[in-house]
């Protein structure tokens, strides 16, 4: 065996929704903030993303995360977020990964009954509470970073669907968010591929309709990621989501090839965006909780713990809380001689 690289992970799900954590074999990666060490990596280190969610290491469903060093005296840790085609300066199922991999591995000293920490993510600085028990983190709850709404109930023309009414929002991501009954389409696990076809197109003609950048960070621009929304149908929730995180560019001549894959979590990032359009409307207070189910039937909680300003933009802080588990420990390698080095994606999957 040759060896040009090993990379030591750490397998865990946030609520079905997998993020694989990287905890050791990284280069040395500078930056004066973990946001600058992210731009390191996509510009000298991008092969490690590649190699690790393609095939034959990934998979189009899969999220990896890297631990870095954090660069805020106040923060324990810090994470890097890889997706299929972006950096995301935040996500909620990735945390709630790192959490549980950073205290059930005892990379963190893990306190029981509640572990108090602080990360360093790309967007920001969160505070976190995991609740342990018996060696194991039972929930995850952070603070995340504000969320708003840059557009409410604007209308875009997408090829194929004519005008489509959406929502524009930043939850850690920027998100293009719309009603799926418009579409007459329900968010049931058996329409995954009609869901994901059709958020693509959303995503790609507001990616150039209402473009948004984030006033804080003009590196961070957006929508980059969709969220189809329902009425809640569980007994106990308050909302139904279908996130469609990218894989592949979408390309309009073929609007049939799969270029996206469902969020098996009900997505973190994507919740809190949905709070703060919800807030925006009228439609959700301070203090009041909104659990939100996804594809798998699984919730992630969300509360708005004060209100602020971002830029020109009425803003939320949100909660966000949920499990994850971890399922497996790998060493993962790259041989010299292997012709795919960067791993691979074919059409039959990755559109
Ligand atoms: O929970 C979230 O925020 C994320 N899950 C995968 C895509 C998003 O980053």
């Amino acid at each position: 065996m040759q060896v040009s690289r090993m990379i030591t992970a750490v397998e865990a799900h946030a609520e079905g929704e997998p993020g694989r954590v990287i905890t050791g074999g990284m280069p040395h990666m500078p930056g004066n903030t973990v946001f600058e060490k992210m731009q390191w990596m996509q510009d000298h280190a991008d092969d490690i993303r590649l190699m690790m969610l393609r095939e034959p290491r990934g998979h189009p469903a899969l999220c990896c995360n890297v631990l870095v060093p954090p660069c805020d005296p106040h923060a324990d840790a810090g994470f890097i977020i890889m997706e299929q085609t972006e950096y995301p300066p935040m996500s909620g199922s990735n945390t709630i990964c790192v959490v549980t991999v950073l205290l059930e591995t005892g990379i963190l000293p893990m306190v029981e009954p509640v572990t108090q920490l602080t990360l360093e993510s790309p967007a920001g600085l969160l505070q976190v509470k995991a609740t342990c028990q018996n060696g194991k983190v039972t929930r995850v709850e952070f603070r995340n970073v504000p969320a708003f709404a840059v557009h409410l109930d604007a209308n875009i023309e997408v090829p194929g669907l004519g005008q489509v009414v959406v929502d524009v929002a930043w939850g850690g991501m920027f998100f293009v968010l719309a009603q799926a009954d418009q579409f007459g389409l329900d968010l049931v696990p058996e329409n995954g591929a009609r869901i994901v076809k059709l958020s693509e197109a959303l995503r790609a003609a507001c990616a150039e309709q209402l473009p948004v950048v984030h006033p804080d960070n003009p590196a961070i621009i957006g929508p980059t990621i969709t969220n189809l929304y329902a009425d809640p149908i569980a007994p106990g929730t308050d909302g139904l989501g279908a996130i469609t995180v990218s894989t592949g560019a979408f390309d309009p001549d073929r609007p049939e090839a799969l270029t996206g894959i469902l969020d098996r979590s009900p997505c973190g990032t994507g919740t809190c965006a949905k709070m703060a359009v919800l807030h925006a409307k009228g439609l959700l207070e301070i203090g009041q909780d909104y659990v939100n189910a996804g594809p798998m039937g699984t919730t992630f909680t969300g509360r708005i713990v004060e209100t602020t300003q971002v830029g020109p933009y009425p803003a939320i802080v949100p909660t966000l809380s949920g499990q994850g588990w971890i399922y497996g420990t790998a060493n993962w390698i790259r041989d010299p001689s292997d012709p795919f080095p960067n791993g691979y994606t074919i059409g039959d999957i990755w559109g």
